[in-house]
């Protein structure tokens, strides 16, 4: 307890001042500093022992530094609805909430802020914004939809990345689905909001041949944001790590493929997959890419370890294959 309070709060710990001045002394320094010194004493500090799994982390990956982020609480990321940036910002500004400008549309606050307090209008059903973390806004980057094309979201939950598409090209045609029933009723409410009102909803296990649900749909791009270990994301809950059994990671790579291995004969030829995980485990990343590519003969065009380590976001993996 002592050591987490010297880690994650410094010397802004009262706690820390109390129970143990000597240590309480060096809490001035940085993170990384504050992480050397606990190394360096008599503590039994092993900065490895806090996420045992490195041995599977996704090529290009600095170990001490994703190590090292796990102790700062990730920012909390919006993209803005387009058009309602200066309205957004000036209620921040009214409230006095200090934020990062990434770019005009993506903010990054501080965790915790109350987003329903500061703006009320959306329970009532304003689209303004969407709490999406930055390395997820980045992994849509590689959708690149065109005019009139017809887009497949394959595991949709709450419409994300369905919200990225439509806000890259409106004129798209797109389907949803999930396996879960009830998050594809929150997805209603997040179109709603946005003002989507042109989609197809399906709930399917694409554990199974889906043939039965989409007949002879044939589509112009497929999301296939997949059930994942989530193992880039456990800054935001670190409890995680410790329930965490590296046996899953296989299981993981066995549902992902089974799942994409469902999608791809209806992808129109010549046409992307965007493959996403919030995993930074290989057997979920370039493996699975490498395991497409052979096993479907798809042609790899590019990839990204995002890594949201060094932006204080979340980690995870996109790749853009072509049938
Ligand atoms: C990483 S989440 C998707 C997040 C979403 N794309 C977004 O941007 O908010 C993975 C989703 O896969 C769904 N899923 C898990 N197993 C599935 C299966 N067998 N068939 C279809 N969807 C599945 C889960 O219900 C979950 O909503």
């Amino acid at each position: 307890m002592v050591l987490a309070e010297f880690l994650c709060e410094g010397n802004s710990s009262l706690f820390l001042a109390h129970l143990n001045p000597e240590l309480f002394a060096h809490a001035d320094q940085p993170l990384a500093g504050r992480i050397a010194h606990l190394e360096q004493a008599d503590f039994g500090f092993v900065l490895d022992d806090v996420y045992p799994f490195t041995d599977h982390f996704s090529a290009g990956i600095d170990k001490r530094a994703f190590l090292t982020s796990l102790f700062v609480q990730p920012d909390l990321f919006i993209r803005i609805h387009p058009g309602k940036e200066s309205r957004v910002k000036k209620t921040l500004d009214l409230a006095e909430i200090k934020y990062r400008e990434i770019s005009e549309s993506t903010l990054a606050l501080p965790n915790g802020v109350k987003l329903d307090m500061l703006f009320p209008e959306i329970a009532k059903g304003t689209g303004l914004f969407e709490v999406q973390d930055l390395s997820s806004q980045h992994a849509s980057t590689f959708f690149e939809p065109h005019q009139y094309d017809y887009w497949w979201d394959s595991c949709a939950a709450s419409g994300g990345k369905s919200l990225n598409l439509f806000h890259q090209q409106k004129n798209i045609k797109l389907l949803v689905t999930d396996v879960r029933e009830n998050i594809l009723f929150n997805l209603d409410e997040r179109f709603k909001r946005a003002g989507v009102k042109d989609y197809q909803k399906k709930i399917i296990d694409l554990t199974k041949d889906p043939t039965l649900y989409l007949n002879s749909y044939m589509f112009d791009g497929i999301i296939l944001d997949a059930p994942c270990t989530g193992s880039g994301t456990w800054g935001r809950s670190p409890e995680l790590i410790s329930q965490f059994n590296s046996q899953q990671i296989l299981t993981f790579q066995g549902l992902q493929r089974s799942i994409a291995g469902n999608l791809i004969k209806f992808l129109k030829p010549g046409k992307p997959l965007i493959y996403i995980t919030c995993s930074v485990f290989k057997e979920e990343n370039e493996a699975n890419v490498e395991y497409l590519v052979k096993t479907y003969d798809l042609k790899l065009e590019k990839l990204e370890v995002i890594k949201g380590y060094e932006r204080k976001a979340d980690s995870m993996f996109v790749a853009r294959l072509i049938r």
